[in-house]
């Protein structure tokens, strides 16, 4: 399979379906296309407000498919894979292998370690990846023939994996419960680590494990794509030197790249709002830095109602990270410290996982 768009960030959740041969059967199915077709079903079979109750969770994707393809009778051989299932598959070549935080929006519970029996009852339970480890734990030997095509050593070992803003955080270096760690790319993704486990699908709140810990946070639809669209990378470097960030922006703004949001408000019929347009581009890129905070600011502020632990501190990752003015607005608008984490790359995050993989064994 070829990906020929770029993907905007490691978390693509690839509901790719392959046969034994690794055909890609459908999708890829990006984290944030929505199958609101698959909603009432998927509700009707979950507990109210589970992570898997929104139309662009992992599971509604994958019934979505199955009811358009095998509900007259199955593909016994289809099977879904994340993003970056496929990618270690590639590596080691076994399949049904995935990590406990890919799967949380299939409906697997890292709590008590399995899939609930509401879903494995389900006639499509067989396409759930088989074999659910903690993220960073070894899986095997990489296949030989791309070992030696790579030239990687002979004890090279393929790692179970994570999301990519879990990733982000890991990068980040916080482990106390209230630090928190916002990832700015493509999207605006919040993690913040809590003693309790919050999960509401109304306002895409989840949480992922962590080891012994909880991130809880959600992922929302602003961020840097939307500022893609309007400047290019030299022009907000250039028009932030403009902006003051102890002054409010006036300017009331919902970025977004297209219609649809997930969090901290779950609709997918939201529509952007980028309008009034002033003739300054400074004044402009200070309405929508200084909106995007808000959304943040409001994400933080529904966790703690839902019952997270309080955030405390949030460290930034992501190409966001660099814009000190929008990191002093932040830090106005969420009424806490907010910092430049020390590594701001997801990828960062994946090697450090992987060295615990390689050099701990568990
Ligand atoms: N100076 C800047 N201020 C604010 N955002 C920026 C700046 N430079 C780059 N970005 C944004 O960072 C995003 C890229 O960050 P990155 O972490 O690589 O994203 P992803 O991996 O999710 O695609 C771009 O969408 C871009 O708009
Ligand atoms: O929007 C995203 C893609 O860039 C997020 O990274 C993603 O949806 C967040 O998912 P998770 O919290 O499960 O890592």
């Amino acid at each position: 399979m070829e990906l020929h768009q770029p993907l905007s960030s490691l978390i693509v959740p690839l509901c790719a379906s392959c046969r034994n041969n690794g055909e890609l059967l459908a999708g890829p199915f990006l984290y944030n296309e929505s199958f609101p077709d698959a909603l009432p079903m998927v509700s009707s079979i979950a507990p109210a407000n589970h992570t898997v109750c929104s139309g662009s969770s992992t599971l509604c994707k994958l019934v979505s498919w199955w009811n358009k393809h095998c509900s007259n009778g199955g593909d016994d051989s289809a099977i879904l894979m994340h993003q970056s299932d496929w990618l270690l598959w590639l590596l080691h070549g076994e399949y049904g292998v995935c990590d406990y935080n890919n799967t949380l929006k299939v409906g697997y519970d890292p709590e008590i370690g399995s899939y609930p029996s509401w879903l494995m009852s389900q006639p499509y339970s067989h396409m759930l990846p088989s074999s659910v480890r903690a993220p960073g734990v070894p899986i095997g030997p990489i296949r030989e023939e791309v070992r030696s095509q790579y030239g990687f050593s002979n004890d090279c070992v393929v790692c179970t994996g994570t999301t990519d803003s879990i990733a982000a955080f890991l990068a980040a270096g916080t482990t106390d419960p209230g630090k928190a760690v916002t990832s700015l790319g493509s999207t605006l993704a919040i993690k913040l680590v809590s003693r309790v486990r919050v999960e509401d699908a109304r306002f895409g709140v989840y949480s992922h494990r962590l080891d012994d810990q909880w991130l809880v946070g959600g992922a929302s639809n602003t961020g840097g794509v939307v500022l893609r669209q309007l400047f290019s990378d030299d022009q907000l470097v250039a028009l932030s030197r403009d902006i003051d960030p102890s002054s409010p922006s006036p300017l009331d703004y919902y970025p977004l790249p297209k219609k649809g949001e997930r969090f901290p408000v779950s609709d997918p019929d939201m529509e952007p709002r980028l309008e009034p347009r002033p003739d300054s581009d400074a004044d402009y890129l200070h309405g929508i830095l200084e909106s995007m905070a808000r959304i943040e600011a409001s994400g933080y502020k529904l966790l703690k109602e839902l019952g997270a632990t309080p955030v405390e501190e949030v460290f930034t990752a992501g190409g966001g990270a660099q814009n000190e003015k929008w990191t002093a607005i932040r830090e106005r608008v969420l009424g806490v410290p907010v910092r430049k984490a020390e590594q701001t790359e997801a990828a960062y995050g994946a090697a450090l996982l992987a060295l615990r993989g390689a050099t701990t064994g568990s």
